[in-house]
């Protein structure tokens, strides 16, 4: 293809060297007459207009022509600085379009240049490279890497703001690059099987990289980094999902590990304050991908939150905690006993706080000794019907805990049967000391699940069932109780409305049959998804009652698997 180049306009001086050549011209034509086009073409080149622009900015940095004094020489580095302290301000269009701008292969090949010319590195030079030199093999190295098909090399390359060259950002645990024990981060990374790199992109890099296959030679400039390598690894859950595909800031989209809440991942780098290294539990390669580091989901998530906030109408909306199906206080009272009192204790538990990973550890189930069962779900999703079959399928070994009371005993009651009775003032004293999980008062009288009756369950060699409030979860969840928590989780509204009619609930006590409304359905349905999104991350199963056929079938192969498998608990709840 012909290369066109813009003519010489008047207003550029041709520099006297140009000239001679210009002149020579015509001597070299009558010398070589078969290199015809190839001198056309050099009297173009020569009489380029922005050729002659470069000469005389050459001439001037040579001082030939005064002296230009640089404001700075590190364009570069300031960019990054300004880009790193504001990519998280995205909901300002003035960053947004600042951080477009900063991100432009042409704005950083501007300042890169200015940078060169800033510090004089202007004059010609070819960096020495001697490959084959024994005396200097720490000065290059030539790693060749066998790499399977389709198999990423396990690094990510970004290009130095230092040198300007593309360097080894990270070498991702587990992957080709860390296998080969050769390449470390703040490498410069020269040559992909023979070809060099100046002039490319990363994402060209990267792209080169994806596609070579078999045996792959890199050249590469060791760092002169003295990083010795911490070896952290920490067995986590994460409390929150990750797509690495949608996150806009992940360095290379293909090296991010995406997961669902719930997973377990070994994390074993933290090196990086934004991106740290997993792997997923299970997987045996053990090659680990890019995760958001908890202070980056951290503050991921607060910029989420403030967005949202922003975008609401109305005012914080109520927890879903406090969301109950208008029951008919009579009935309820039968079901339930009491009600929740909110108090001020119970309140922060529903939350600002951020879940990101959690430690876990291992527990090895012990025989006669076993985890509490915690049914939490939307008021009227089916916990207490659930809780009644399981302790029905098995009486001798699963037990409910007996409630404390501050009502009368009635004749037919025994103290620590039906209740523990307490006095008023005894059973308030115990709330302050935080005895009681959860308590509530109806007709004037207290009510209460305490600490130690579970404890006493469990002490008896029996599986405690549990069916609480939400917000005793706080209390629950400790080393001493370790509490297997299931999520009784609704199903859809049209599936809700099928089996709750009258007609359909099939209750264990007769007198607990009671129709639900259109709302109460709506409400439970909703209440349950915003349970979900706010407590999933401490429920360790989850059962969605659809068919109460399917979800005592569900239930018993959970209550039988807890007792004999292994589990992951938050660290510090397996060491007894
Ligand atoms: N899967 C189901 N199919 C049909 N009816 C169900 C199902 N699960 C529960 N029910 C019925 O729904 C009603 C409410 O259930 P349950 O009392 O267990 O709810 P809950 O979650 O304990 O709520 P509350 O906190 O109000 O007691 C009961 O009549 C129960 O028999």
């Amino acid at each position: 293809m012909p290369i066109t180049l813009p003519q010489l306009t008047s207003n550029v001086r041709i520099d006297t060297d140009t000239q001679k050549l210009l002149v020579a011209l015509p001597s070299l034509e009558s010398r070589l007459p078969n290199k015809e086009p190839e001198i056309a073409f050099l009297r173009r080149f020569l009489r380029n207009r922005y050729l002659h622009l470069m000469i005389h900015m050459y001439h001037k940095l040579r001082g030939r022509d005064g002296r230009f004094e640089p404001v700075s020489d590190f364009g570069v580095a300031q960019a990054a600085d300004v880009y790193c302290s504001v990519r998280f301000k995205t909901e300002d269009p003035a960053v947004r379009e600042l951080l477009k701008l900063l991100s432009k292969p042409h704005v950083q090949a501007l300042l890169y240049t200015h940078d060169k010319i800033a510090c004089g590195d202007y004059e010609p030079h070819i960096d020495p490279i001697p490959v084959e030199d024994e005396d200097d093999e720490a000065t290059v190295k030539i790693v060749s890497i066998i790499k399977k098909h389709n198999e990423p090399l396990g690094a990510t390359i970004q290009l130095s703001g230092e040198t300007g060259c593309m360097e080894i950002a990270r070498v991702l645990h587990g992957g080709a690059a860390d296998r080969s024990g050769l390449i470390s981060a703040g490498d410069e990374l020269h040559e992909i099987n023979g070809i060099g790199l100046f002039g490319m992109s990363p994402d060209e890099v990267v792209d080169m990289l994806s596609k070579a296959s078999g045996s792959v030679t890199l050249k590469l400039l060791p760092s002169q980094r003295t990083t010795a390598r911490r070896k952290v690894e920490m067995v986590v859950k994460a409390l929150f999902s990750f797509d690495a595909a949608s996150d806009e800031n992940i360095p290379c989209r293909e090296a991010g590990l995406s997961f669902q809440r719930g997973d377990i991942l070994h994390i074993v780098n933290q090196e990086d304050a934004i991106w740290w290294q997993a792997y997923r539990h299970g997987d045996s390669s053990k090659r680990a991908g890019l995760i958001p580091s908890r202070h980056y989901h951290e503050r991921q998530e607060v910029m989420r939150r403030a967005r949202s906030r922003e975008g609401r109408s109305t005012p914080r909306s109520i927890s879903p905690c406090r969301y109950s199906p208008k029951i008919p206080r009579q009935k309820r009272l039968r079901k339930t006993m009491y009600h929740i009192v909110q108090n001020g204790v119970f309140n922060d538990y529903d939350t600002d706080e951020i879940p990101a990973y959690d430690e876990v550890e291992l527990y090895i189930p012990k025989p006669r000794h076993y985890r509490p069962i915690v049914l939490i779900g939307a008021p009227g999703v089916g916990r207490n019907e659930l809780k009644r079959r399981l302790k029905a399928s098995n009486p001798g070994h699963f037990e409910e805990v007996v409630p404390y009371t501050t009502r009368e005993r009635k004749p037919f009651e025994e103290d620590g049967k039906e209740y523990h009775f307490l006095t008023r003032e005894e059973m308030e004293e115990q709330i302050i000391a935080q005895r009681f999980v959860e308590y509530g008062e109806y007709r004037g009288h207290l009510y209460g699940t305490s600490l130690e009756s579970i404890k006493q369950v469990t002490a008896s060699g029996k599986v405690c069932l549990l069916a609480p409030h939400t917000q005793a979860l706080k209390f629950l969840r400790t080393y001493e109780i370790k509490p297997f928590i299931i999520f009784i989780k609704s199903p859809t509204l049209e599936k809700l409305k099928e089996s709750r009619m009258p007609a359909r609930a099939r209750a264990t006590e007769a007198d607990s049959i009671r129709p639900f409304t259109v709302e109460e359905l709506e409400e439970i349905a909703d209440a349950s998804v915003k349970l979900e999104e706010r407590y999933g991350h401490v429920f360790d199963h989850t059962i969605v009652n659809d068919s109460l056929t399917d979800a005592m079938t569900e239930l018993l192969m959970v209550a039988s698997k807890i007792e004999k498998e292994p589990q992951w608990v938050p660290v510090g709840w397996g060491q007894s």
